[in-house]
């Protein structure tokens, strides 16, 4: 197998169209002018086992002979690394039952604590469960509406019910305003969600208000669960486009996907292929055909890359050792991309200073407001009328 030359990551890594700069500079509480670090999410060594029962034991995984003590569990994560950048999408694609939804649950600290190894940190800062909540949102396939309500409604219903009571009623709707827009929802805004017996929004456009529930606070960390599922290729793309204007306001995307359209592949930045529950690819877009072709399996010129890659690992699936071969191609692929990489990378900023100079951009409706001096933990959770999370 042959390496190829590949474009950097950093290259690759760069957004596009970024509304709020990285380099972008604002003042600090002494006036002095500082570089913003955009966010950085990263996680390490995630591996994720449950216990099972004799009979779904698994005899093999890929050319290694399952050792005893590991035969009464199942591996649904095995030793996942990577990182999502602010400005970004990433997109975590594979079979069904690959480990999608499992790894994104990992990822927003859905998953028990004592039975998950490994770091997920932001800005090189472990994330305390209740901060984190407060910084991100987690959106479910489909949140049940109040088919009586229009879009417009339904949002300001989420604004009052979740967003802090300190916020004033107008701030609250100019919030509702401003997300109907960034969710390309104007021209439905008075129309019903509706449901069999009232004819309301689209499909599409439902999916959207789903979304606009989850994130009335503009978090800084999104991640989403097949928003896509279940809708047309229009639809779909509109969804992602949405998803690429929220990434571009400063906040890192993070979704689970089946098998986007090769225009919805353009919109993406990032992605993590998964083979029950190993990354099989970790990167761009644009270089899976590199990767592939580097492995030994060229792509059609012609064709969606997303889903000859996956019809490709569908296939080597047959033979659990070609997958263990791919996952150390890969593993060996991304020790050479990360060979120019600042793998010790160091924020020049605290996560609560990064945070701070993010809500003073614009980001995370608060209710407070945004100065360097705010003490984030302490002051901000309690601020929210109703938390995302709910009572625990
Ligand atoms: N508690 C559990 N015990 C045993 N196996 C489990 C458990 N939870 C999940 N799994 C298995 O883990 C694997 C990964 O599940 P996951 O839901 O993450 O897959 P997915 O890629 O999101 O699938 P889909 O695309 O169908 O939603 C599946 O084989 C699933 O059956």
């Amino acid at each position: 197998m042959e390496f190829h030359e590949f474009p950097s990551e950093r290259e690759e890594n760069t957004p596009k169209n970024y509304e709020h700069s990285p380099l972008d500079i604002i003042p600090n509480s002494s006036n002095s002018i500082m570089p913003i670090d955009p966010f950085l999410l990263s996680f390490k060594n995630i591996t994720y086992y449950v216990k099972v029962g004799p009979k779904s034991r698994l005899p093999c995984r890929g050319n290694k002979i399952v050792s005893p003590e590991k035969n009464n569990r199942k591996i649904l994560l095995d030793d996942i690394s990577g990182e999502a950048r602010e400005g970004e999408i990433m997109a975590i694609l594979g079979a069904s039952g690959s480990g999608k939804s499992t790894l994104l649950d990992a990822l927003a600290n859905r998953i028990d604590k004592n039975s998950l190894k490994g770091s997920v940190t932001l800005n090189g800062e472990a994330l305390e469960s209740g901060f984190l909540k407060v910084i991100s949102a987690y959106v479910m396939q489909d949140d049940l509406l109040f088919p009586m309500l229009t879009v417009e409604e339904t949002l300001m219903f989420s604004a009052d019910f979740r967003l802090p009571r300190s916020l004033s009623k107008e701030k609250k709707k100019a919030r509702v305003q401003a997300l109907i827009d960034q969710l390309g929802l104007r021209n439905a805004a008075k129309t019903i969600i509706g449901d069999e017996g009232h004819r309301g929004v689209s499909g599409g456009e439902r999916r959207r208000v789903s979304i606009g529930i989850d994130i009335i606070h503009d978090p800084i960390l999104l991640f989403l669960d097949e928003p896509t599922s279940g809708l047309d290729s229009t639809s779909a793309y509109k969804v992602v486009k949405v998803l690429q204007r929220i990434a571009q306001s400063g906040s890192i995307v993070i979704m689970s996907i089946h098998q986007p359209s090769s225009r919805i592949l353009d919109l993406l930045d990032h992605l993590i292929l998964l083979s029950h529950g190993q990354i099989v690819y970790n990167g761009s877009p644009t270089n899976l055909p590199c990767f592939f072709d580097g492995f030994g399996h060229p792509f059609p010129e012609k064709g969606n890359p997303a889903e000859v890659a996956l019809d490709f690992i569908r296939e080597l699936e047959d033979t659990p050792s070609e997958v263990q071969k791919l996952v150390e191609f890969n593993q060996s692929w991304q020790a050479l991309m990360n060979l120019d990489n600042d793998s010790n990378y160091k924020p020049s900023v605290a996560l609560r200073d990064a945070i701070n100079r993010s809500i003073a951009r614009g980001k995370l409706v608060t209710g407070v407001i945004a100065t360097t001096d705010l003490n984030l933990t302490p002051s901000l959770v309690p601020s929210f009328a109703n938390p995302f999370w709910g009572v625990s």
